[in-house]
């Protein structure tokens, strides 16, 4: 039988941490608020920033809303980021991406300041990474290694296979893993033989952005999947980059999609939300 890793029930555990963490937080003086810039109205965006807004009225942070219209001049956001680098009342900046086309991604992440840096996909926050420096972990990859250690899966001295390598998912899944003490082979559109290197892994972690593309000829017997995608398929429903129901049964522990890496996002987004204010000063 093949362990399914609940990640709904792991985020809502992480949560109530932070919730009671909150509490004695507040009861310091201290409290957080997050911004959340979302630019067009892209209705998966939409989906996101809401879960985002809900999650941090159920931990007790803040958080501030601005939904811009896709018109918006990479000048006009650029401003709106630096103000909130200068807001004290703002402890965390989060710009959702995808930006329209005629704003520069890289511009708008560098323009955050790196101590409001909750995504943590600011250029110091990847290097605090690369380097093992405490810093803002990239949302994604730490709630996988979240959903590993909260499962009982050892990750020292096993071979970890990642199917991807953006820099939000991919390229610091493997800085994670790595210093988790994998062993960690990255792959991407130009690997050859893909299904060889995938059928060494015992952990496999797939983050392509095609929905059901990882098949059982791609698993090892008894590995663990973690699967990143997130699709809708041709009756509406979410589902993810692997073929979960041919896959499943060959693994010894997989992630559903929903249910499983999703919701991690947004907990560890607010674990970084509140490590705001966990050194913050107290106020008088
Ligand atoms: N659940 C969550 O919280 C999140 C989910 N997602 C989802 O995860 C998925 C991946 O997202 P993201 O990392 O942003 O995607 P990107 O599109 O930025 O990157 C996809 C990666 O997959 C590689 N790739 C594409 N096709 C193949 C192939 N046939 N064989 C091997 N590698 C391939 C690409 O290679 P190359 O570099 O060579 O082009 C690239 O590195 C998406 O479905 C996205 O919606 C993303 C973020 C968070
Ligand atoms: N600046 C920025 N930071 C991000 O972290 C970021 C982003 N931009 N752009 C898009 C991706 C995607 N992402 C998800 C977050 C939560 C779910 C999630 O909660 N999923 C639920 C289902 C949600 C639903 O019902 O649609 C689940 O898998 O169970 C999914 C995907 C964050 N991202």
């Amino acid at each position: 039988m093949s362990q399914l890793i609940d990640g709904k029930k792991i985020s809502k555990q992480i949560k109530d941490e932070l919730k009671e963490e909150v509490l004695k937080l507040n009861a310091a003086g201290k409290s957080a608020c997050l911004a959340v810039v979302q630019v067009g109205d892209d209705p998966a965006s939409s989906v996101y920033v809401n879960n985002k807004k809900k999650a941090c009225a159920y931990i007790g942070i803040r958080s501030k809303a601005y939904e811009l219209p896709e018109s918006t001049t990479e000048e006009e956001l650029v401003s709106l980021v630096e103000e909130l680098n200068e807001d004290d009342e703002v402890n965390g900046i989060l710009v959702q991406l995808p930006l329209p086309e005629h704003i520069d991604e890289d511009k708008i992440i560098r323009t955050i300041s790196p101590e409001k840096d909750v995504d943590g996909f600011h250029p110091v926050s990847v290097g605090r990474l690369w380097i093992g420096e405490k810093g803002f972990l990239s949302c994604t990859p730490a709630g996988i290694i979240q959903l590993l250690k909260r499962s009982g899966i050892e990750i020292e001295g096993k071979e970890c296979v990642i199917v991807g390598r953006s820099n939000i998912v991919g390229k610091p899944m493997a800085a994670l893993l790595l210093r988790e003490n994998g062993t960690v082979t990255v792959t991407h559109s130009r690997t050859k033989n893909l299904k060889e290197v995938t059928k060494r892994a015992d952990i496999l972690i797939v983050a392509i952005g095609k929905r059901q593309y990882i098949t059982a000829d791609y698993v090892k017997e008894g590995a663990v999947v973690i699967d990143v995608g997130m699709h809708r398929d041709e009756n509406n429903h979410l589902c993810g980059d692997v073929d979960f129901a041919d896959v499943e049964p060959h693994t010894s522990a997989i992630t559903p999609v929903p249910g499983g890496v999703g919701p991690m996002t947004i907990a560890m987004l607010m674990n970084n939300c509140v490590e705001t204010i966990r050194t913050q000063e107290e106020r008088p």
